[in-house]
């Protein structure tokens, strides 16, 4: 079993933070944050069309079927697409604070290979934040919902301005996200004004 590192180790000033008041109800569908998303966008062919839902607390669960296209082996799933599959569960944890944060670190353990056609049950968990750092962690269950883990990850975010997208992202997308009204609310759950 491999260790955590410690820059994935709270600080002993981090704090467990509250659910933002106007987060989503524990059940609700969060949808897609941007549907060019390799992760939950509907306009990506090949992408993992993850589908999350607000838990209870600092809880997200998502699913995720594994098509052919998402192999590594032969029948089985590549590792980097399960990665993705935890990165974009935990990155729905954002909509539970109503704050923006991207990816800073990322640590995977892959515990059991995952077949092509499994359905990949996740839940994630935001355990502390210190500042602009997010402390989370995240598992991937096959089988059932219930069933062995196959994938676990503990990660870091780090909350950025919206400027962050505007500065570093290609100029057509972000002028095509500006207009498009869909983005813009999804964006403004994020009480960003972009
Ligand atoms: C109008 C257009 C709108 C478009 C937007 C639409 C919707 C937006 C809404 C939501 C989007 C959000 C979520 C999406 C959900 C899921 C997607 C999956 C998530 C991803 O897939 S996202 C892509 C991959 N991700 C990146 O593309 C990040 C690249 N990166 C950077 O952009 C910088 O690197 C950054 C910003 C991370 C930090 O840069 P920075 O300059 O702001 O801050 P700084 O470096 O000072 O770090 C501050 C403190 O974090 C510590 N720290 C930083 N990095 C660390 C590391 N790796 N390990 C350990 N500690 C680390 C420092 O040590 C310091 O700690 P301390 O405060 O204690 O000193």
């Amino acid at each position: 079993m491999s260790g955590t590192t410690s820059a994935l180790t709270p600080p002993s000033y981090a704090v467990v933070p509250d659910r933002h008041p106007e987060a989503p109800a524990p059940g609700e569908l969060l949808g897609s944050h941007y549907g060019q998303c390799f992760g939950c966008g509907t306009g990506q062919p090949h992408g993992l069309h993850l589908e999350a839902r607000a838990g209870e607390g600092l809880r997200v669960s998502a699913e995720f079927t594994v098509r052919e296209v998402h192999q590594g082996a032969p029948g089985l799933a590549h590792g980097g697409v399960l990665a993705t599959a935890l990165d974009e569960t935990l990155g729905s944890l954002n909509w539970l604070l109503r704050a923006i944060a991207v990816t800073g670190r990322l640590e995977t353990d892959f515990k059991l290979p995952v077949p092509v056609g499994s359905v990949l049950h996740l839940e994630a968990e935001i355990k502390a934040v210190a500042g602009r750092k997010i402390y989370s962690t995240a598992t991937g269950r096959i089988g059932g919902p219930e069933g062995p883990v196959a994938v676990r990850a503990d990660a870091l975010f780090i909350q950025v301005k919206v400027e962050h997208f505007i500065d570093n992202g290609r100029s057509e997308e972000i002028n095509a996200a500006m207009n498009d009204p869909d983005q813009v609310r999804r964006a403004r759950a994020f009480e960003v004004n972009p």
